[in-house]
């Protein structure tokens, strides 16, 4: 569905995105994290054909970004992460606006217009002003923009930044339904924890490279290799402390520290072994009251912060 060889734009001398390569199947998710400034929105805009790359090759639906822009604008959807709304036009006004430009017709369009305004949820706005919406509203507006011509791939810029709690799940909720629907989904963030619940692959991008690519899975395996092993969290209590110092003493484990935020202690296991299952036993056996106990999770933020801090230091 998408797909980049090499991909690069130089800016003067500096590399905005640097030899990238990647590929999204039909029905992928993929979360484009990386901070400020690292080449998320011009990969984007390379990839929706805004942009001219300085080299390398990327096809979207099998047509080349450098000759079948036509094809490709036609096939996908594309939200930048700040869009203008005009003035004195009324959300339906808006979108049929734009359902013209995709020369949706007739009866067509008003039904279309319709359909995108139910999906995101803002038929209850479809007479208001597009300026009198809240963030949250124009972030879900500019979504049912670029799903009014059915589009296959979207490519979603930052959508839920500057959104609050509340909006940034509803917008987590619509992309889910998005996914279920077997679309091929580029989303970029640099507010990590967001991706988690919704991309199946991921790709870390640092200073124009890509420095991970791959399923989430492989992003959690990578992160245990470069943490040497597996880490549990238990707790006994008040006894947390005293827990600690008799879990550092096994063989299997290769440190054992309190977790004040998670009220446990954090056991991470030497490479080499896998079964925790030895931990809450021996306590038990030990007369320790057993309050909880599981894995680590892995979330996007470990992974994000173990993987760029493994490759840069
Ligand atoms: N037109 C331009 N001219 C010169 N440099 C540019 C231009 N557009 C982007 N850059 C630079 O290219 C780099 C990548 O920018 P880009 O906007 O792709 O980052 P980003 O990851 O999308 O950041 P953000 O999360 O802030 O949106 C930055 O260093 C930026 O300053």
């Amino acid at each position: 569905m998408i797909e980049c060889r090499d991909l690069t734009k130089k800016y003067g001398e500096l590399f905005a995105v640097d030899r990238l390569s990647l590929k999204l199947a039909p029905g992928d998710v993929y979360g484009f994290i990386g901070p400020n400034g690292s080449g998320k929105t011009t990969t984007m805009r390379m990839l929706a054909t805004l942009l001219n790359p300085s080299w390398g090759e990327a096809t979207v639906c099998g047509h080349s970004i450098y000759t079948g822009s036509k094809e490709i604008r036609r096939a996908i959807g594309y939200m930048p992460d700040f869009f203008g709304v005009y003035d004195d036009m009324k959300v339906t006004e808006y979108l049929e606006f734009f359902a013209a430009a995709y020369r949706i017709q007739g009866a067509e369009r008003k039904k279309k217009v319709e359909q995108v305004l139910d999906y995101v949820d803002l038929g209850y706005k479809r007479d208001a002003l597009v300026t009198s919406l809240s963030r949250g509203m124009t972030q879900r507006l500019g979504l049912a923009r670029v799903l009014l011509h059915d589009p296959q791939v979207l490519l979603l810029d930052e959508p839920a930044s500057g959104l609050d709690p509340r909006a940034r799940i509803e917008m987590r909720e619509l992309i889910k339904r998005l996914r279920q629907e077997q679309k091929t989904i580029m989303l970029s963030s640099h507010i990590l924890p967001e991706l988690a619940e919704i991309c199946n692959t991921l790709g870390i991008i640092e200073r124009g490279k890509l420095i991970f690519n791959g399923t989430v899975e492989e992003a959690e395996n990578e992160v245990r290799k470069l943490r040497g092993g597996r880490a549990f969290l238990v707790s006994v209590g008040e006894r947390n402390a005293e827990a600690a110092k008799k879990l550092t003493a096994f063989k299997e484990v290769a440190g054992a520290d309190l977790d004040p935020k998670a009220g446990a202690v954090r056991v991470a296991l030497r490479s080499g072994y896998d079964d925790g299952s030895f931990i809450p036993e021996r306590l038990i056996a030990d007369r320790f009251k057993l309050h909880s106990f599981r894995e680590e999770e892995i979330n996007i933020e470990h992974i994000f912060l173990t993987i760029t801090k493994g490759i840069t230091s």
